[in-house]
């Protein structure tokens, strides 16, 4: 079978999954090449090279970002079916040719991928670089983004300035974003890599990928940053963008109401082409808010305008919510944010005392990452906290200081860092297993899958290197945990309830 037919094969198996529909379009327009087996490495012994590897090359960036966090599992499912071997897939962006790589005539697809000097194949831009010409592409080349029209600008002309242009022209003008929150200053990792990647889809077609876009997570974890940053892009290409909390749309009905005013309440909500609501839990149980944000989503969604909702927890947690708005926010694509791990936390730390020219070194990083642990804007706090301490203080910034600083707070007494014997016992306990049977030799999966879980956590909230935690774990050695982490890595990206089940035993360290 070549690759062609295995593909063709596991697009049929596909149309009966629950990809959604924009998904299934670019798994549609991909294309699948094999990986010569000598070029496979496996980094895990115990699991010698028995099956078959493929690059699967996706129409784009985002495509590429979203298969390999949400389906990458399920493909590798599909084909293995089909093949009857284990497969591993690696997803990649296609790259679109110059205009004069164009006019060779073999298809890019049909190219082995290259190996890199160390066997791992080249990505295709970096084919593309080491070697030239580079081939003819499978994809059409995007469209250039047409200039808008002229009666797409025309509420910002003087002359033509109705009500409903004047709103839109205000709402350009005071749409009370924060300048601060932008993709640029939004850090990514595991934890938001969906919601950043639906959020940056969302911003580049409004409309027309994601709609509505449902984002829900804990306090501080960067739902209104996203909410923002899309504002921003809409703005800067010269589109309506309404941002508003829940509150003040209730409030603003309110007085609609109260004063007569709902036919200006109206245009104004149905003359925008990006509405952003934030908090929309707020809404539940309000009936006139309701049956108002009902029609308002309604006419938005009529004309293909986008909307974007965040709130604290999912469309079906939200109790008292009507059902058909309930339905209607599961339309589109909803995506969680968890809270970030220690390695994210510490690179939003990096940024952020970067942009306040405050030079902190990576050991008191480390510190504050390790005592905040759920909510990045406590996060900041620490730091701007800090700052202020040592400058009341006129101190050098050492550790001492920092701890001094922080604990002064009283806003986190733990030690600094969990150690790793305890990350593994409350894992054991949360699995219901005795700590001697997870670090010890068994290999029964109810054992293995929290084993690995352990090693994920250990190497996530402490700094045990790799060597450490296999001696934890009975003698294991390095590449048996690398393994193991990257295996956990991948699984929560792609199975809801392994990442519930992680944050929960994350929650439980948190009180130990
Ligand atoms: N991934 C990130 N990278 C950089 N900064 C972040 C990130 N996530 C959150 N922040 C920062 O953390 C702070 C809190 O984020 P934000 O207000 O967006 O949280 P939220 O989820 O909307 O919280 P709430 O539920 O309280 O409204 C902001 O200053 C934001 O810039």
């Amino acid at each position: 079978m070549n690759t062609a037919t295995i593909w063709r094969s596991a697009l049929a198996q596909l149309d009966i999954t629950p990809i959604d529909d924009l998904t299934k379009t670019w798994l549609q327009d991909a294309h699948l090449t094999a990986i010569p087996q000598d070029e496979i490495e496996s980094d895990d012994p115990d699991d010698p090279k028995q099956g078959l590897a493929f690059i699967l090359q996706v129409p784009n960036d985002l495509a590429s970002d979203v298969i390999t966090t949400r389906w990458q599992y399920l493909l590798e499912d599909v084909l293995k079916e089909v093949i009857g071997l284990p497969v591993a897939l690696m997803v990649q962006p296609a790259e679109y040719p110059e205009e004069d790589e164009l006019q060779h005539t073999q298809p890019y697809a049909e190219r082995e991928p290259q190996a890199s000097p160390n066997g791992i194949p080249l990505h295709p831009r970096q084919q593309a670089q080491s070697q030239a010409p580079l081939a003819h592409q499978y994809y059409e080349p995007e469209p250039e983004p047409e200039a808008p029209s002229q009666t797409e600008f025309a509420y910002a002309s003087p002359n033509t300035l109705d009500w409903e242009s004047e709103q839109r022209a205000n709402m350009l003008a005071h749409n009370k974003l924060n300048p601060r929150y932008t993709f640029d200053a939004f850090i990514v990792g595991n934890s938001n890599r969906l919601a950043h990647a639906a959020s940056l889809a969302v911003a580049e077609a409004p409309g027309e990928s994601y709609n509505p876009l449902f984002l829900y997570g804990g306090v501080g974890l960067g739902k209104t940053h996203l909410l923002h940053a899309i504002g921003h892009q809409g703005v800067q290409t010269g589109l309506a963008v309404l941002y508003v909390s829940s509150e003040q749309f209730t409030n603003e009905i309110v007085n609609a109401i109260r004063y007569r005013t709902q036919e200006e309440f109206r245009a104004k909500y149905r003359s925008v082409d990006i509405l952003l609501v934030d908090d929309i839990q707020f809404i539940a149980g309000k009936e006139s808010t309701e049956e108002e944000f009902f029609h308002t989503f309604n006419s938005l969604y009529e004309m293909s305008k986008q909307i974007v909702i965040c709130s604290d927890r999912p469309p079906k947690a939200i109790l008292s919510l009507e059902e058909r708005l309930r339905s209607r926010f599961e339309w589109g694509l909803i995506a969680d944010i968890q809270p970030p791990d220690l390695e994210t936390r510490m690179a939003i730390l990096r940024v952020k005392a970067d942009l306040l020219h405050y030079q902190v070194p990576d050991e008191i990083i480390a510190y504050i990452a390790g005592r905040v642990q759920t909510n990045i804007r406590e996060l900041e706090g620490c730091l701007n906290r800090l700052m202020a301490f040592q400058k009341l203080h006129r101190s050098e910034l050492t550790m001492d200081v920092a701890r001094a600083a922080i604990s002064s707070l009283g806003t986190d007494t733990r030690e600094p860092t969990l150690n790793s014997r305890q990350i593994a016992q409350v894992v054991a306990d949360y699995y219901h297993i005795s700590l001697e049977a997870m670090c010890g030799k068994q290999r029964d999966k109810y054992i293995v899958t929290p084993r690995q879980i352990a090693m994920y956590l250990i190497r996530q909230e402490t700094s045990t290197s790799l060597l450490e935690i296999g001696q934890l774990f009975g003698g294991r050695d390095h590449s048996t945990v690398l393994h193991s982490c990257e295996k956990i890595d991948r699984t929560i990206n792609v199975n809801q309830s392994l990442r519930r089940e992680i944050t929960a035993i994350r929650e439980q360290l948190m009180r130990e």
